[in-house]
């Protein structure tokens, strides 16, 4: 028996930022930073290349600002520039595996990371770096799944693997509804139709016009991410028949 080829050659994981923060409520541990980083470590042993878009919300929500009567706009940015310190917390964790990780940030900090550019990403993975895209999109207003859609487009990434605290895509939201049912497969367009709030909706319209497909699955479950990889795992894929 020959072992299982990947299914990629080169994807786009987005980590989510409240994973990062474990049973703390708040911030990084540095444990579940170390264990994710494993996992992307594991898949990229495997010879796939990987993008890393990662969330802020252990941090940072720019809507809580908001909410209490602040400008959203500077309440984003200071969401952004979250992601951009678990991007960081990421990368160290990486390069501890002796993992070759750069941080590409969406707003310009040359002192702290290198700026995104495609040209910048497209060369990285050449040299063989797992390449995490920190400060989302740049703009507020959007999430860092919009921005993990909008990355895995202009990279050319087979598959967005949406790394989330449930296992998949449910007929409702499985925290609020027992009774919520998984589904293996769908489209995005059924996604969309049925308000299936997963992901935002401007990142899976993204993903579709793209003909990108989605997959979601647990970041909590080790060793997911290279059994999805390898064509197994629990998860749900978004694509369209
Ligand atoms: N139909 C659904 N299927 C699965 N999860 C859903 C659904 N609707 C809402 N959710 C919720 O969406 C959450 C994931 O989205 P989000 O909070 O943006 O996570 P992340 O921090 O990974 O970006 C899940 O934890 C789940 O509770
Ligand atoms: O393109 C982007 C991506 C993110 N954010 C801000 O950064 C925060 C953290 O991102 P997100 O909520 O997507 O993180 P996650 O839910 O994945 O932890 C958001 O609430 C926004 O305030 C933004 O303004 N533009």
């Amino acid at each position: 028996m020959t072992a299982a080829e990947p299914l990629y050659k080169r994807v786009l994981l987005k980590c989510s930022g409240e994973a990062l923060m474990g049973a703390q409520g708040f911030g990084i541990d540095v444990t579940v930073a170390d264990r994710i980083a494993s996992d992307i470590a594991e898949v990229a042993r495997l010879g796939v290349q990987v993008g890393v878009v990662v969330g802020g919300g252990n941090i940072f929500r720019g809507v809580a600002v908001a909410s209490k009567g602040g400008d959203r706009v500077t309440g984003d940015h200071m969401g952004m520039l979250a992601t951009v310190i678990n991007g960081l917390a990421l990368a160290t964790s990486l390069r501890k595996l002796g993992i070759d990780t750069e941080v590409l940030s969406a707003i310009s900090m040359p002192e702290i990371c290198q700026s995104f550019s495609q040209r910048a990403a497209l060369h990285l993975f050449n040299r063989g770096k797992v390449v995490i895209f920190a400060g989302g999109t740049g703009n507020p207003f959007f999430t860092t799944d919009s921005a993990a859609a909008l990355r895995a487009a202009e990279i050319g990434a087979e598959a967005i693997l949406k790394g989330t605290q449930v296992d998949g895509i449910y007929s409702a939201d499985p925290k609020l509804d027992p009774h919520a049912t998984r589904f293996d497969q769908i489209t995005h367009a059924e996604v969309l139709n049925k308000g299936l709030a997963v992901m935002d909706v401007a990142a899976v319209a993204l993903a579709r016009e793209n003909k990108i497909p989605i997959i979601v699955f647990s970041i909590h479950e080790k060793g997911e991410f290279a059994k999805i990889i390898l064509g197994g795992g629990r998860a749900t894929i978004v694509r369209d028949h």
